[in-house]
């Protein structure tokens, strides 16, 4: 289906997490990360038109997953900025081209919720700063100030509270959907469950790991990656061991669960080998499909006309 026609357009990147390590619960039931977050060239487009009440259409392979009322993170980020900046006629048509997979730990509800936000900020003209943007977006969700801004960074806290990090050059990425996806607070539990009477350390992000994305070297990079998340999501879906497997054995430099999972993500040496990977993976029959993206990606983006 083509964009609707005489809207505002913002293109938003998925996300892989480098680095995830989770310390013990909060009271709040969030948990304290070091999270390192790299967009990636997975990308869903939010289209708003003006409408007489909210509206939500989505299309891509995944859509039938996605909710269409009050609780898609689209429609909660309208009527968040519209409530904070009294819009008058805060009716709107979102239309979601869905390509990031629903549930599978790349922040594609997130994504959606970050590119509304911006495309009724212009939309609208309400003239939200960087900073209110932010702050609305860490009301919606933990990875959403990360959607909007895109890049790599460091989430501290429970993952609202960004550094923005160096990277050189890209990272080339092969990621593998599941069949179903995961519950985010799901995994969490279940990571809790599994670290229950085990001393939790104050989550860091790894020296090792920030100078390897600074130097941009793929090799150095595989080496420090890590999720604390992996074994939960692993434990609740044991057949996404087979699928890392797979992706070790065609030549992937690294092979982990992305965020809460169950997509898993393979971290090749360059461009060809992404493909090799791809193919072998998609072949193995381990996992959905198989597609490449390159890190970093830039944050939610206004596209022209
Ligand atoms: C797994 C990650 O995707 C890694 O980037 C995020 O930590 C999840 O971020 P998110 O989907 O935006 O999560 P939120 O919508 O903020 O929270 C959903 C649920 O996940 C759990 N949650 C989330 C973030 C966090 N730091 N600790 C948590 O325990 C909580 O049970 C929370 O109720
Ligand atoms: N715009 C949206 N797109 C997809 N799911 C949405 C959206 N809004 C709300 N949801 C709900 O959020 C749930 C999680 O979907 P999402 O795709 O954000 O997961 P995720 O990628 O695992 O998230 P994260 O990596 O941030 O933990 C879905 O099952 C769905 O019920």
């Amino acid at each position: 289906m083509a964009r609707p026609a005489g809207g505002v357009t913002v293109r938003v990147p998925a996300k892989v997490n480098v680095q995830l390590a989770v310390g013990a619960p909060r009271p709040d039931g969030f948990h304290d990360l070091a999270n390192v977050f790299l967009a990636v060239g997975l990308y869903d487009e939010i289209t708003v038109t003006p409408s007489d009440t909210l509206r939500i259409t989505v299309t891509g392979p995944d859509a039938h997953l996605v909710p269409r009322d009050g609780t898609n993170l689209a429609a909660r980020a309208a009527e968040l900025l519209a409530a904070r900046y009294g819009v008058k006629d805060p009716g709107v048509h979102i239309h979601i081209a869905k390509d990031i997979p629903v549930a599978g730990g790349m922040a594609g509800g997130s994504a959606d919720g970050a590119g509304a936000l911006l495309a009724c900020d212009a939309l609208w003209g309400t003239g939200a700063g960087r900073t209110e943007l932010l702050d609305i977006c860490a009301e919606l969700g933990s990875d959403v100030p990360f959607s909007l801004v895109g890049g790599a960074a460091l989430g501290r806290g429970r993952g609202e509270i960004l550094t923005p990090l160096d990277v050189r050059g890209v990272f080339h990425w092969v990621f593998a959907p599941a069949d179903g996806g995961l519950s985010t607070p799901a995994v969490y539990r279940e990571c809790d469950r599994l670290r229950a009477g085990t001393a939790v350390p104050e989550p860091e992000a790894t020296p090792q790991l920030l100078a390897a994305l600074r130097t941009g070297d793929p090799v150095s990079l595989a080496a420090a990656v890590s999720n604390d998340l992996q074994p939960a999501a692993v434990s609740l879906r044991p057949s996404l061991a087979a699928t890392l497997e797979a992706g070790t054995a065609a030549g992937a430099l690294a092979a982990l669960v992305s965020g809460s999972g169950p997509t898993c993500a393979f971290l090749a040496e360059d461009a060809a080998a992404a493909e090799r990977v791809a193919a072998a993976l998609t072949a193995s029959g381990t996992c959905r499909a198989a597609r490449v993206a390159q890190g970093p990606a830039a944050g939610a983006t206004l596209l022209p006309g």
